[in-house]
């Protein structure tokens, strides 16, 4: 389901109105009115309704209770209890005390967890037009250099200025026209797997990070190890190495920024050069390469090369060029690694679910008689796989399972209860994807949830929600690379059930080996190592993937 909020029409924007606001709004009519008879009048009722007013701020505020929650300590208030490895799982724990919307303080901080896709759409989707900042990330920002990433910029000019660049380039229509490079790697990566199914979690990477390069700078990705990934990996994980970004207390009383960095110990300063250095790695030196190439006239066209261009001055200089910089690196930093994560879920679902493999194939079969692969043109022919990527790539093991957090500008009323301006707001994406009032029986894993049978022919079923509203976000920060994402899990996963028999390798004893279901920590929620096994289903399959 689409939320472009980005173009919220007036009457939602009014719908966003507090009551207060309403109240000011009508009382300014009725001031207006009295003052054309006469300024006595006026007076009179300027008075009246600056004292309506502040005894209806007031007596409204008094009505608003508390948002409820764990009781914390005097000043550290949650802190202590907010484990520093997966968090999610402990506030799903707390919701099922506190309910879907309660809060958490930390050093000060308020933090608002939502654990219900109504609460998180009702408030950061409907009331986006305040619930679309980012905590403070002064941290990595200022210290780590990620101030590039529209994903720490506050809500304000900057951050639409990078949207709307990334915007161009990864909406549906302009998504579109990647479908023949998307296609083209998702059959390559299956010629690899084939080729040397131990490696598959390398290609994975690999060819996930091609789509980008390639649709960012025009760089063609033609070996595992290729530099320009490399180095974007490493910025992530020396991002990740910092641990939770707008956390740290620099983030929370940004005044501490101005004591030396040393204060926080020799670990804390080394971590924040090498992210530095890694971020100019994998962000600056791929622009820089563009840009030359460009105005030689020799580089490859691509997202930069067309920003690169419509931002181009007589004088040679490029306008906005921290933004085009950072809007492109983004893409990578933000795409790849969460598109790798998906698709590795997938080939692990494979293969510990081989029954939902084989029904997903049987309905392909139907569809295509084994004579070709399938094109984009198929998606809506093959509600079974439709219901895969729904329950594999969104539900089962949500990629980044705590969401990303949003702020709220101005102070708000939710169900009588009062949200502070400034509250960090966290999207407990893991916990709407396991509450039974929109998945029944949350933990066993069962595309089926998605599809109802007539005969033999599956459909999907409208009256369960679709994970995919949850997955990418909400309001203004929805994921503006979803199109882009889920085109590519589509293809990959329909391309594999295709052509492959998906299955455990066996250890010397001729036992399967089934891969961990227990995920790494991290916030992109990685499996860890895992082998699989993989055959062409036929020899016709096998034919198809060599030709095709
Ligand atoms: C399976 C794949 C992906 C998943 C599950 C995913 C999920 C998300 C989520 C949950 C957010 C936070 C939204 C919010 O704050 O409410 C986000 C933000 C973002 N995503 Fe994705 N994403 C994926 C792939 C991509 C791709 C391919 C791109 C490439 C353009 C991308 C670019 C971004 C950017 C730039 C942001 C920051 C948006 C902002 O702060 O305004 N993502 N993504």
């Amino acid at each position: 389901m689409e939320h472009s909020l980005e173009d919220s029409s007036p009457k939602d924007l009014l719908s966003n109105l507090s009551r207060n606001d309403v109240f000011l709004v009508t009382n300014y009519n009725i001031l207006q009115t009295h003052l054309n008879h006469g300024w006595f009048y006026g007076l009179v009722l300027v008075v009246t309704c600056i004292f309506s007013l502040r005894y209806y701020g007031l007596h409204s505020r008094k009505q608003l209770s508390q948002l409820p929650g764990p009781k914390g300590l005097p000043f550290l208030g949650n802190a202590l209890q907010i484990p520093l490895v997966r968090p999610w799982l402990k506030f799903m724990e707390w919701a099922s005390i506190h309910g879907n919307v309660y809060s958490l303080t930390a050093l000060g901080m308020k933090i608002v967890i939502v654990n219900s896709c109504e609460d998180a759409l009702e408030l950061m989707h409907k009331r986006s037009a305040i619930y679309s900042d980012r905590p403070r990330m002064e941290v990595i920002r200022k210290h780590g250099g990620w101030s590039f990433a529209v994903s720490t910029e506050p809500y304000g000019p900057n951050f639409h200025l990078k949207r709307r660049m990334i915007n161009q380039f990864f909406n549906p229509t302009a998504t579109h026209k990647t479908y023949h490079t998307l296609s083209r790697n998702a059959l390559a990566f299956a010629r690899s797997a084939l080729d040397q199914p131990m490696k598959i979690q390398s290609y994975n990477r690999r060819y996930s990070g091609a789509n980008i390069m390639k649709l960012a700078y025009g760089h063609e990705v033609v070996e595992d190890d290729d530099q320009w990934i490399v180095n974007a990996d490493k910025a992530v994980h020396e991002l990740e190495s910092v641990g939770a970004a707008g956390i740290h207390p620099i983030d929370i009383w940004p005044i501490l920024s101005k004591l030396p960095l040393q204060i926080w110990g020799k670990k804390f300063v080394r971590n924040m050069a090498a992210t530095k250095e890694a971020t100019r790695e994998a962000t600056t030196k791929p622009y820089d390469v563009v840009k030359r190439d460009f105005l030689n006239g020799t580089a490859i066209p691509s997202m930069a090369t067309s920003l690169i261009e419509a931002n181009l001055k007589p004088d040679g200089r490029v306008e906005h060029e921290e933004a085009i910089n950072g809007s492109l690196a983004m893409t990578y930093l933000a795409g790849a690694d969460t598109t790798v994560a998906s698709i590795d879920t997938f080939i692990i679902a494979m293969i510990h679910h081989p029954e939902i493999q084989l029904e997903a194939q049987k309905t392909i079969d139907e569809l295509l008689q084994g004579e070709r692969l399938p094109t984009f043109e198929d998606r809506a022919s093959l509600p079974y796989v439709e219901a895969i990527l729904r329950e594999v790539e969104y539900r089962w093991k949500p990629v980044l399972p705590g969401g990303v957090p949003h702020c709220v500008i101005q102070d708000d009323e939710y169900r009588g209860m009062s949200i502070a301006s400034g509250s960090m707001i966290f999207p407990n994406l893991i916990g709407m994807m396991y509450d039974s009032t929109d998945f029944l029986d949350p933990l066993r894993f069962s595309p089926r949830r998605f599809l109802k049978s007539e005969g033999n022919r599956y459909s999907l079923r409208e009256d369960v929600r679709n994970p995919e509203q949850i997955a990418f976000g909400f309001g203004r920060r929805i994921c503006p690379g979803r199109h882009f994402a889920t085109a590519w899990m589509w293809i990959t996963i329909a391309t594999f059930l295709a052509v492959f028999e998906i299955s455990p390798c066996l250890d010397d004893k001729g036992e399967a080996i089934l891969p961990d279901l227990e995920y790494e920590p991290g916030l992109v929620s990685h499996p860890k190592k895992y082998k699989c096994h993989l055959r062409p289903r036929s020899q016709a399959a096998a034919m198809v993937l060599h030709t095709s």
